[in-house]
């Protein structure tokens, strides 16, 4: 691809199209110990995008939200940028809500126990309007848009609802750029094309920006501005969705999705340019052949 992982708006003109909402630039990214999952990463994507991020399980999609989100520190300040702040070091872009990010699963962090589910008899209100600074329009929106019941005990309603009552929690400041990690997965139908009608009016009037992960393509086709699709933390295409010429062929982005994921050829991991001083220093094993690899796992 001639421009990769360059995300420009849809029109040339546009009144978002001066700078990028988020801007990776030779991001080099390794877990301790192991080889680099990101080697020389680009990605740019313009305000007012919604951009599928598309990938096998393990290709490293989880991973660069959360590096976008500020959660990992990657680089110097130039490398990881979302609204031209660095993501990691600019930490104001969380706090003030600019910036947000939807995970997984619904946890905090404590201490070396690492990430723990949340628990606690708290009713939805307790938690929803314990958000400080929301404005009381957007929360009331958002509390009818996910048909949240204020009365819900938190340690007793289904998955789903709970997962509402996260959502609406992640979205009650006025993000510009939210980061979407796979967070539809338990909710209805109904309420999954509410809140992707929702996502799509943040970005068309306001300029908001969303990168979405997530393994189910169900009405994308029509939300979708751009995609982006990694394998094995390569960047291997970065396009408008109307530009995907597979589509113009196929059924469904399913349907192309699965065709690029059948044909991926499982590479070697590729070699850090400049390796990592962190690995140098982390790794008790160097260079020695018995380093763990993915390969050994069939050992295990
Ligand atoms: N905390 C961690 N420590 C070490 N390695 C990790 C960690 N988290 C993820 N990895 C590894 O990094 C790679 C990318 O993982 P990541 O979770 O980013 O993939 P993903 O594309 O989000 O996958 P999925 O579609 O399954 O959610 C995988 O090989 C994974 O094993």
């Amino acid at each position: 691809m001639e421009d990769r992982g360059s995300l420009k708006p849809e029109e040339e003109g546009s009144k978002y199209e001066s700078s990028s909402s988020i801007k990776v630039y030779g991001m080099q990214f390794s877990y301790d110990g192991q080889t680099p999952l990101f080697a020389d990463f680009n990605l740019d994507i313009s305000p007012g995008s919604r951009c599928l991020l598309v990938g096998a399980n393990g290709s490293g999609k989880t991973t660069l939200l959360k590096i976008l989100a500020g959660k990992h520190m990657v680089g110097e300040r130039d490398v990881v940028r979302v609204l031209n702040y660095s993501a990691f070091h600019d930490t104001h872009l969380v706090c003030s809500g600019d910036l947000a990010y939807l995970g997984g699963s619904w946890s905090k962090t404590v201490g070396s126990a690492g990430e723990i589910p949340l628990q606690g008899d708290f009713s939805a209100e307790h938690m929803i309007f314990g958000v400080e600074g929301a404005d009381p329009v957007r929360r009331d929106k958002l509390i009818e848009l996910l048909d949240i019941d204020l009365q819900w005990r938190m340690h007793k309603v289904s998955d789903g609802q709970r997962r509402r009552v996260q959502i609406c929690m992640g979205l009650l400041h006025p993000f510009k750029v939210l980061l979407l990690d796979e967070v539809t997965v338990d909710l209805d139908v109904v309420a999954r094309m509410d809140l992707l009608e929702f996502f799509k009016e943040e970005c068309d009037q306001r300029g908001a920006t969303i990168v979405y992960a997530t393994h189910i393509f169900d009405g994308l086709e029509t939300w979708a501005t751009h995609l982006a699709y990694i394998q094995d933390g390569d960047l291997r295409r970065a396009e408008k969705l109307s530009e995907v010429n597979e589509l113009k062929n196929s059924a469904n982005l399913l349907s192309v999705v699965e065709s690029w994921l059948r044909s991926e050829i499982k590479h070697e991991k590729k070699k850090p340019i400049n390796p990592p001083s962190q690995i140098r220093k982390t790794s008790p094993f160097g260079t020695s052949p018995f380093v763990s690899s993915r390969h050994m796992a069939y050992y295990r």
